[in-house]
């Protein structure tokens, strides 16, 4: 699903309204049966509702929301800036037609400390959307803190109000602190990214019917992955294939005192469909991963740490799980990557070898992918100010070293050296557990030896991962899960897609 700025979403606004065509003022109406229509089968009805509304067409869907949540039999009051004047057409005529209603009150935001609220209220913010455009002003702040500090529930219509849609905050900027977001039709950059996305609770993505057309014509570099994309990406096997259909995958990876991490690296690359699968591990740990993965054929090097590097052209290699940094698998690595022309997954130690010296880089083989953590990816290439900034200079990276990123996180982004940003919205915080890099590995290298393309490899790899989290999430908690549950759980995200 594309992204689009908070531009292109005002020029989809305008090209539906011109072309299917329809007044703004009915698809605000449109907009707002959608949310009360989700509040509906999510509230009942001795919930009363008190719903903030400002000036712009945030404001017309807060007080078009309202009214038709009063007609449903809800209980609504609305609170506006007793101060405005200068109200959008779509803001105005809502607001006339809830003064003619005697049922809903109309008070100034300067009053709620003086009502109370009833215990069973919900606070809906329909103050900004995505027409902020700067800081937001003392009276709203005032507001928004007032607000942040009650406990009831909180929903935020389009964007949680002091959130801007495609930007990191300013600085003290405050924000409505939503438990759920009823946002339209399209993701927004700031939902996705760490220091924006917390204060939206729950998204729900809800279609309003904006212009198919704008949309598949739009240019946009940023996507969110979503399972109809899986889907297409995804390549059931043929019923007269082979062992030699699905690659060679050779996971070099371990040291003494991390052989786990090979361990998960080459479970996770079984367990994603390789044909044969290799370990390149050192001596210490070769009983340990024969006994546990006796479907891997392993190779030793060294006695505690990988001291050479393979340079079989027909395999594909993921490398870097807890190889550790010692000077004679460095020295082994960078001959290596100077020699070797295919596309590799770089993960972990490998990346902190490479960190250690950073001319190397320009020796990674063209296509390959490198999995970052945030700290790993500042050793790489130097800090941000922020993860919008970070993504930025990662764009730049992808494309001057002609290598695919993938930038781990909450909502991890995969970045291609043609500029391209795909956001996961699969996973949870059940995998933030030393390991689960280690799976992510394993997955991405065996999708690319079945022969997915880098891109195809690294966006389906990322999705596949987290769908997995979700599912032990469920099984067995967020704190109980472990790395090894992914992998047990990817035989059920495949069913899925079967
Ligand atoms: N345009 C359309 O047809 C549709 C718009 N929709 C709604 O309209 C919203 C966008 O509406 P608008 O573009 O009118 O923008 P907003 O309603 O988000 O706010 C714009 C108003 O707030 C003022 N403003 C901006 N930043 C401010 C600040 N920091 N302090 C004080 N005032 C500030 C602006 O001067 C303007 O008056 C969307 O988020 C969505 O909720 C939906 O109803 C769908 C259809
Ligand atoms: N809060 C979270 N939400 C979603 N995914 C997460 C979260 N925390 C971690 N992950 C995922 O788990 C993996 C952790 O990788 P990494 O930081 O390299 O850890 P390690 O290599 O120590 O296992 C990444 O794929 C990351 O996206
Ligand atoms: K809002």
């Amino acid at each position: 699903m594309k992204i689009f700025s908070a531009q292109q979403i005002r020029n989809c606004d305008q090209f539906t309204i011109e072309n299917e065509p329809i007044s703004p003022i009915k698809l605000v109406e449109r907009a707002a049966e959608t949310c009360a229509r989700w509040i509906e089968n999510h509230f009942n009805k001795t919930s009363e509702f008190q719903v903030f509304c400002g000036n712009g067409n945030n404001g017309a869907d807060g007080f078009s929301l309202a009214r038709i949540l009063y007609t449903k039999g809800f209980d609504v009051n609305v609170f506006i800036n007793e101060k405005n004047s200068k109200y959008s057409q779509e803001a105005e005529i809502n607001l006339k037609r809830i003064r003619e209603i005697s049922g809903i009150a109309v008070y100034d935001f300067n009053e709620i400390e003086d009502l109370g609220f009833q215990e069973n209220s919900v606070l809906v913010d329909s103050v900004f959307g995505t027409g902020l455009n700067r800081k937001i002003e003392i009276s709203v702040k005032n507001l928004i803190q007032k607000l942040n500090h009650l406990s009831f529930p909180k929903i935020s219509i389009d964007i949680p109000s002091g959130l801007f849609a495609d930007r990191s905050l300013e600085e003290n900027q405050i924000v409505f602190n939503a438990d759920e977001t009823l946002s339209f039709q399209f993701w927004k950059k700031s939902f996705l990214h760490p220091e924006t996305g917390k204060f939206c609770g729950n998204i729900h993505i809800l279609e309003i019917g904006l212009s198919q057309k704008f949309i598949e014509n739009e240019h946009s570099d940023y996507f969110v992955i979503d399972e109809t994309e899986i889907h297409k990406i995804y390549r059931p096997r043929n019923q007269f294939s082979h062992k030699g259909n699905f690659g060679k995958t050779t996971i070099v990876a371990g040291s003494f005192g991390k052989i786990g991490a090979a361990v998960l690296a080459t479970k996770a690359a079984l367990k994603s469909g390789s044909g044969i699968t290799f370990a390149r591990i050192p001596a210490c740990g070769y009983f340990v991963l024969q006994s546990v993965c006796p479907e891997a054929m392993v190779e030793v090097s060294g006695e505690n740490f990988v001291t050479d590097f393979p340079v079989e052209n027909d395999h594909v290699l993921g490398i870097g799980p807890g190889l550790g940094t010692n000077s004679e698998t460095q020295k082994s690595f960078f001959e290596f990557l100077k020699n070797y022309k295919n596309p590799v997954v770089l993960d972990a130690d490998a990346l902190n070898l490479i960190a250690q010296n950073t001319e190397i880089l320009s020796s990674i083989p063209r296509n390959s992918i490198i999995t970052p953590h945030p700290k790993e990816f500042e050793r790489l290439f130097g800090s941000t100010e922020n993860s919008f900034e970070r993504l930025e200079l990662a764009r730049k990276k992808s494309k001057e070293f002609g290598i695919y990123i993938v930038l781990k996180d909450h909502h991890t982004q995969v970045i291609t050296p043609e500029q391209k940003v795909f956001y996961n919205i699969t996973g949870n915080s059940g995998m933030a557990k030393g390991g689960s890099g280690d799976v992510l590995l394993g997955i991405i290298t065996s999708l690319l030896a079945q022969n997915y393309s880098p891109e195809e490899a690294a966006v389906f790899g990322v999705w596949l991962h987290g769908k997995a989290g979700d599912f032990a999430a469920e099984k067995n908690s967020k704190e109980a899960m472990l790395p090894s549950d992914l992998i047990d759980e990817l035989g059920n995200v495949f069913k899925i897609l079967a």
